[in-house]
């Protein structure tokens, strides 16, 4: 087992990574909680709840709560549903609450962790690829149909407690989605990582193993190093958001799930990346990466979006100030830079790329 420490203001946490540790959670908690409940989702409950729940010994009680699998649970009244869980069930501040799943249990769970009794203790399972982001640095949240994330907190976990035996049971499509991620986190802080992705992997079916978690490890060190200065997203965390002003607004104009986070993400960097030559006027590997997303069958052409609706959907992403859009793009690999953009700049920048750049 490896274990990264992420030291924010208000506390310390670790986070475990390793194989099994779903069998020991009960000796990788910060003290013993006699209410724990247990957030999943319809997938990952049939295949590791029982693993978890065993591995509770002590007589505690433990109680479950499953969602249906999928982004459209992140709302509002799932997070209601939740509450009246455990307030039905009893559970009062000094109980627990595991997210076992996804980011979309992650965030989910740990926003009603956040607000139930004004907080309670929460850790993160995470069992995707992409959950090595979610699960570390608190941000807990649910969608508005208007917009990714428009709820939320900055609310840290006790602990997170990330079993790499699970992630071996994901559907290529996550494993695809997940991989957006850590390429972010290689373009933002580890060019050596992202040269390595780009050369080495040849397809989201058969990964190597010490790649994979080589590069999951990396992507948590290089998120809670940022994290840590910049707990509340005040300035380098923006850092985190390459790719997601284009991506967040893409899976809110197609309707949550339609493509998945990563996918859209995926898509976001490639236009951050066409924008940030354009405006710096230098060269970044935008045609390896193109080559990559190719190659790993990430979905590139969208269909039909109104150009108009994603940049209203821009403007209401949380970097931009007085309606005016601000992108993350990179003034070189592992320089990225915030910078304001005018409307019609980026509109005649997001016509070209969605009418030309988007094409299979
Ligand atoms: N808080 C943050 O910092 C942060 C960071 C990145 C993404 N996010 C959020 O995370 C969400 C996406 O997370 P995600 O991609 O994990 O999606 P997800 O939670 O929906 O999981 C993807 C799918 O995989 C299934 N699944 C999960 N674990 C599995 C396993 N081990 N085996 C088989 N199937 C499994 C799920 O049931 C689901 O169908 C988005 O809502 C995004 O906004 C948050
Ligand atoms: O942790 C962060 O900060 C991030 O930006 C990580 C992102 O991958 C993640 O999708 C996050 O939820 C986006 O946050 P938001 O503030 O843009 O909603
Ligand atoms: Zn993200």
């Amino acid at each position: 087992m490896k274990t990264i420490t992420v030291g924010t203001d208000d506390h310390s946490y670790p986070v475990h990574i390793g194989k099994g540790l779903r069998f020991r959670v009960e000796s990788l908690l910060p003290r013993d909680y006699q209410k724990v409940l247990i957030v999943t989702d319809s997938n990952v409950g049939n295949l590791y709840l029982n693993d978890v729940i065993h591995a509770f010994t002590k007589g505690q009680q433990v109680h479950v709560y499953i969602i249906p699998a999928g982004e459209q649970s992140k709302n509002l009244s799932e997070f209601e549903h939740i509450h009246t869980f455990g307030i039905e069930k009893g559970l009062d501040r000094k109980s627990l609450i595991i997210a076992l799943g996804g980011g979309v249990v992650g965030d989910l769970a740990g926003f009603v962790a956040a607000t139930y009794m004004r907080g309670i203790d929460y850790i993160q399972m995470p069992t995707t690829i992409l959950a090595h982001d979610s699960s570390v640095g608190g941000k807990v949240a649910i969608n508005h149909p208007r917009g990714k994330n428009m709820i939320g907190q900055f609310y840290q976990p006790k602990t997170v407690i990330y079993d790499l035996e699970t992630i071996e049971s994901l559907p290529v499509r996550e494993v695809r989605s997940g991989f957006a991620e850590v390429i972010k986190h290689a373009f933002i802080a580890d060019r050596q990582l992202l040269f390595t992705l780009l050369q080495e992997m040849e397809s989201m079916e058969h990964i190597d193993p010490g790649l994979l978690q080589y590069a999951l490890t990396r992507g948590i060190e290089i998120k809670s190093h940022i994290v840590e200065q910049d707990e509340r997203d005040q300035g380098v965390r923006h850092f985190l958001n390459f790719g997601h002003t284009l991506g967040h607004a893409l899976e809110s104009e197609l309707g949550y799930g339609t493509l998945t986070h990563g996918e859209a993400v995926a898509i976001g960097m490639w236009f951050a990346l066409k924008v940030s030559e354009n405006i710096f006027s230098i060269s970044l590997p935008v045609k390896p990466y193109e080559y990559w997303l190719q190659k790993m069958d990430y979905p590139l052409n969208i269909g039909n979006v109104k150009l108009e609706h994603l940049i209203d959907l821009m403007k209401t992403d949380k970097k931009s100030t007085g309606g005016q859009i601000r992108m993350v793009l990179l003034k070189d690999l592992e320089l990225p830079k915030v910078v304001s953009l005018h409307d019609e700049e980026l509109r005649q920048m997001l016509r070209i790329f969605i009418h030309g750049g988007m094409k299979e």
